[in-house]
């Protein structure tokens, strides 16, 4: 019998380039994968709800779940730390419901250590001068910080080719459907190669 899984999918990119705004259109719309909602140490951004975006924790309370090897992949990230909750995403996956991470590039690649079964997108801007505008334009940051994130930004696209597939983030509703794409014919092509595995268990009895 072969187990039924859900599927992991990793969505990655640069500080700015939409992840966040992608993530929450492809939700409004595809209701059967479930959101890891990530552990951070950053503060709460106006607007944002804990145990909704995050959960907030202090560098103690972060630091001790590393220690007691509670999280799936962790990184520390413009002096703050993301992690992914391990059993949230465990658990699902063995409940057999697909599981989405929106993660930074360092975790991500730690996730493809553990999980190379996954499937990781990478969102790509159109241009970096775009790039600039959306992290400035969202206006959540101080000019410095906007500045390391940008550092960071070009790191992460020299990781590029670690990923399954880029999407361009040029129009949301595009991004989304590519999204949608790929996780269809993931489905499919598990699909099929669980149908050929089941035909040769039956050739061999
Ligand atoms: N396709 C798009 N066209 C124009 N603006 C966009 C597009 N996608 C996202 N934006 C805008 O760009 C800004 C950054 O988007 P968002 O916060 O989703 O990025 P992010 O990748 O999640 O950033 P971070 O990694 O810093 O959390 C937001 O103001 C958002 O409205
Ligand atoms: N490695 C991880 N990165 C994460 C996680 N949750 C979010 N992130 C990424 O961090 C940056 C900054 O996020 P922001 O909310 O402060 O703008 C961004 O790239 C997020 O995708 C996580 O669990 N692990």
């Amino acid at each position: 019998m072969i187990e039924e899984k859900g599927i992991l999918f990793i969505l990655s990119g640069p500080s700015g380039v939409g992840k966040g705004t992608v993530r929450k259109a492809l939700f409004s719309r595809d209701t059967d994968l479930k959101y890891s909602i990530s552990m951070t140490t950053r503060q709460q951004r106006p607007g944002e709800k804990d145990g909704v975006d995050y959960f907030y924790k202090t560098k103690e309370a972060f630091e001790a779940l590393i220690e007691q090897n509670q999280l799936l992949e962790y990184a520390k990230y413009v002096n703050n730390y993301y992690g992914t909750p391990r059993n949230y995403v465990e658990e699902t996956l063995a409940a057999g419901h697909d599981v989405f991470l929106e993660i930074e590039v360092q975790g991500a690649l730690q996730v493809k250590e553990n999980f190379p079964e996954g499937v990781f997108i990478f969102l790509f801007p159109p241009s970096l001068e775009e790039l600039k505008n959306r992290i400035v334009h969202r206006g959540t940051e101080s000019a410095e910080l906007v500045l390391n994130r940008l550092k960071e930004a070009r790191k992460e696209i020299e990781m590029m080719d670690a990923y399954d597939y880029v999407v361009v983030n040029d129009h949301v509703d595009l991004a989304v459907e590519k999204i949608q794409s790929i996780i269809q014919s993931e489905h499919l092509k598990r699909e099929r190669i669980a149908k050929q595995y089941k035909q040769l268990l039956e050739d061999e009895l």
